[in-house]
């Protein structure tokens, strides 16, 4: 079996067996375990799409649909050559684990299209975008399923996404579908921070916790994987909380500098080089198989999932594990840093500032209103300690460690809907 393929495996193993060993500790209701173990639904499509050169390709494209039950599915698109229908199975359940957690009125999905964004040009990304949304159709809709960036997506998706989706409605329906997706640019019905909420979100994390921990974050050193979205924002703030990067890895290469790498500097830099770090002048080019060995308290992982295994956890030095990414950290991998009492706040916690300010752009666009840059990232501090002491005080409960605890409330929250309704007493 290839690499490429355990890769996509682990990932759904991984969620599932995070689930499982929550749900034996909670006792779930064996009838809702059996909802929850499954996909609602799941739409693989195929769409033609004329290239630049005049010759047509055939793209895959796929949405899961896991649960509903608290509400309309929700959920970010995945531009990757890893996406396939396991890889959105997996990263559908984190969604409902997530929205469920963060006490949302969503439930879980994701999905994508198996591509390489770097072999098109940007009119072949827009045709594609736009064939996709039609060959989604009504599987997608602002009250039924609302999309959101992922890896290699963005804003300007977003946009063409809402323009498809749009143009296929009567013209007196058109304003009322503008929350079909969130992350959308800011002129087109998008909220203020959602461009930073995720990476926010992980700063503040791992604020409250260093916090709770009495530690400075003042002179701190982490280390960060992926330099997009997530791993940028969550650096810039680390950074201005006084915290040095020392190690930082994208999908073309990996840099090291004890001194400290300047973020802004970086990120400047790479807005010049196609989103690659690479080149940088100021830290040094090291081995991909080193990063995750690198000295340092905080270690960030913000790209892919996978990627902290029993191949390289021997080597973390780190303290606490911060997810950025969604299942980062495998299942085995995560057996080992426990018993060495290396922490992990778990992506479904401190990941959530995207999804919750995503939420907060859906409720402007239903309400017609626009909010402040500083109203929204009040607000979301605000969801967000909530939801880091729900987490800590049910961690004591139930003696176990911040993932579990962070499963078994969203997971209670779910059960609670299936009893209070009657399904399953
Ligand atoms: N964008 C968002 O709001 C949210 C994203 N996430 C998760 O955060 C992670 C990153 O997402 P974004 O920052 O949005 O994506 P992005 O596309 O903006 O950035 C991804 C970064 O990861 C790097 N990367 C890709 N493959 C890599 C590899 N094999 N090794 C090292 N680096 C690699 C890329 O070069 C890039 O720097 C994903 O796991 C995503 O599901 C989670 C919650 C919300
Ligand atoms: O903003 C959203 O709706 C979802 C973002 C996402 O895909 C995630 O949290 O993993």
């Amino acid at each position: 079996m290839s690499d490429k393929k355990k890769r996509k495996q682990g990932m759904l193993e991984n969620v599932m067996r995070q689930f499982n060993n929550a749900a034996d500790i909670m006792e779930l209701n064996p009838n809702i375990r059996k909802i929850l173990s499954i996909t609602n639904n799941e739409i693989v499509v195929h769409f033609p799409v004329k290239m630049d050169d005049g010759n047509v390709e055939i793209f895959t494209g796929y949405r899961v649909q896991h649960n509903n039950s608290l509400g309309p599915y929700k959920g970010g698109l995945r531009y990757h050559p890893t996406v396939d229908i396991d890889a959105a199975r997996a990263l559908a359940m984190w969604m409902t684990w997530k929205t469920s957690l963060a006490g949302l009125p969503y439930g879980g999905a994701k999905g994508g299209i198996q591509l390489d964004p770097l072999k098109y040009s940007q009119s072949e990304l827009e045709r594609i975008t736009r064939r996709f949304t039609y060959a989604l159709g009504t599987n997608i809709g602002p009250e039924f399923d609302i999309p959101a960036p992922d890896v290699n997506t963005n804003p300007q998706i977003m946009a063409w996404i809402l323009d498809t989706f749009m143009s296929t409605k009567a013209p007196s329906d058109r304003s009322a579908n503008m929350h079909v997706v969130t992350g959308k640019p800011i002129g087109t019905g998008g909220s203020e921070g959602r461009d930073r909420a995720t990476g926010f979100g992980v700063f503040l994390n791992i604020k409250f916790w260093a916090a709770h921990n009495q530690v400075n974050l003042k002179g701190k050193k982490f280390i960060v994987q992926g330099f997009g979205n997530v791993g940028y924002w969550a650096s810039y703030f680390m950074q201005e909380e006084g915290a040095l990067m020392v190690g930082v890895q994208d999908a073309y290469g990996s840099l090291a500098n004890k001194e400290g790498i300047s973020v802004t500097d970086l990120f400047a830099h790479s807005r010049t080089n196609r989103g690659s770090i690479l080149g940088y002048t100021k830290a040094n080019e090291i081995n991909k198989e080193d990063f995750f060995a690198l000295d340092c308290d905080i270690c960030i992982p913000s790209a892919l999932g996978n990627q902290i295994t029993l191949k390289n956890v021997g080597g973390i030095k780190a303290k606490l594990i911060a997810e950025g990414a969604n299942g980062p950290t495998d299942v085995e991998a995560e057996r080992i840093l426990l018993d060495r009492e290396i922490e992990i706040i778990p992506d479904i916690l401190c990941n959530s500032g995207g999804v919750i300010c995503s939420y907060f752009e859906w409720l402007q666009n239903r309400n017609g209103e626009i909010w402040t840059l500083d109203e929204v990232l009040e607000k979301l501090q605000r969801k967000l300690f909530d939801s880091f002491n729900r987490v800590l005080k049910t961690a004591q409960e139930y003696k176990v460690d911040l993932r579990t605890s962070a499963f078994i409330i969203a997971i209670k929250r779910l059960e609670d809907t299936y009893v209070q309704r009657g399904v399953f007493p």
